[in-house]
């Protein structure tokens, strides 16, 4: 008998989703599953959510959400043999993208039943599991202006890149050590990512890989408002290194600390987060996450 849990966010994407029992009776049958739904009703409910599961005895937990939801989930199942299934119903779906699970729910359901695992590298940043990305500077302040504009859809991504252009502010140097190197910067921007995707088919680390023990880094040293739109064409092209303040890094650790001690305003897996610590640590867990894929 399989155990299968599936946890819900309600509110990821549009909302509308077809996850409860009688649909899910059609995939599961009595005879060899048993089948748990939970929806999450608050910001880090899932977290709350998949602990119970784990002690329920769950076999494989299912994020059903976007990138947020699946950081709430997986980072319970980080280093346990329990594996995560993915119905991608967020709104980006960066990771579920980059791990080729289709956006179809029947389909993404079909490929849960194969349980077929493989592992894939955690990234952490402090005390905090990141699976897709992480930054501070301008995604941060993206996804800022995104979670207060209350919509969840391309456009609202779109109208708050602009927001953040705009206000956008060079008040703290950073020192970022990666790879053996040292770079002080006033950053536009510091990307961090496990993943090649960010969601609806951008990227700003195309060479990412989830299995390849090294973290992807793009550091964006001060630009223009204009340049800074130049450089939103460029990551459309899939080329956002072409600018000459962009530089590209491969490393399992990087370090970042600030010159003015203030807390740092970062993103991880698409929310934001603020981080009131000296500096900010990041490291690679390899191949610690069993995922369906
Ligand atoms: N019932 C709820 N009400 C409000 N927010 C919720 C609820 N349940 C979960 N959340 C929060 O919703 C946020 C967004 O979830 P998620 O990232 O899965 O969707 P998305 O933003 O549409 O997708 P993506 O990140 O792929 O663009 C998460 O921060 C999560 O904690």
């Amino acid at each position: 008998m399989k155990h299968i849990h599936f946890i819900v966010n309600p509110v990821s994407g549009s909302g509308n989703q077809p996850i409860h029992q009688k649909f899910l009776k059609k995939f599961f049958d009595e005879e060899n599953y048993v089948v748990i739904i939970k929806k999450s009703d608050y910001k880090k409910h899932a977290k709350i959510l998949t602990k119970s599961s784990i002690a329920e005895g769950a076999h494989i937990i299912v994020a059903c959400g976007g990138d947020g939801t699946i950081n709430e989930v997986a980072s319970c199942l980080v280093n346990t043999k329990i594996a995560l299934g993915i119905i991608p119903l967020g709104s980006g779906n960066g990771l579920a993208s980059n791990l080729k699970i289709p956006k179809n729910i029947e389909r993404a359901i079909a490929l849960i039943k194969t349980a077929s695992v493989k592992k894939i590298d955690v990234g952490c940043v402090n005390e905090h599991y990141f699976f897709s990305n992480t930054g501070i500077g301008i995604d941060a302040q993206v996804i800022r202006h995104y979670e207060n504009s209350n919509e969840r859809k391309l456009i609202s991504y779109l109208k708050s890149s602009l927001k953040a252009l705009w206000s956008i502010k060079y008040k703290n140097k950073i020192r970022v050590e990666v790879n053996g190197q040292t770079i002080q910067t006033y950053p536009f921007l510091v990307f961090i990512s496990n993943s090649n995707e960010m969601g609806y088919k951008i990227s700003l680390t195309p060479m990412a890989s989830l299995q390849d023990g090294l973290l992807d880094v793009l550091i964006v040293s001060k630009i223009s408002k204009l340049k800074s739109l130049y450089f939103g064409f460029l990551i459309l092209l899939k080329k956002p290194h072409l600018i000459k303040e962009a530089k590209s890094y491969q490393s399992k650790t990087i370090k970042i600390y600030q010159a003015n001690h203030s807390v740092y305003e970062s993103q991880i897996d698409g929310e934001f987060f603020t981080i009131d610590s000296e500096a900010i640590n990041i490291s690679l867990l390899e191949k610690s996450l069993h995922v369906i894929f």
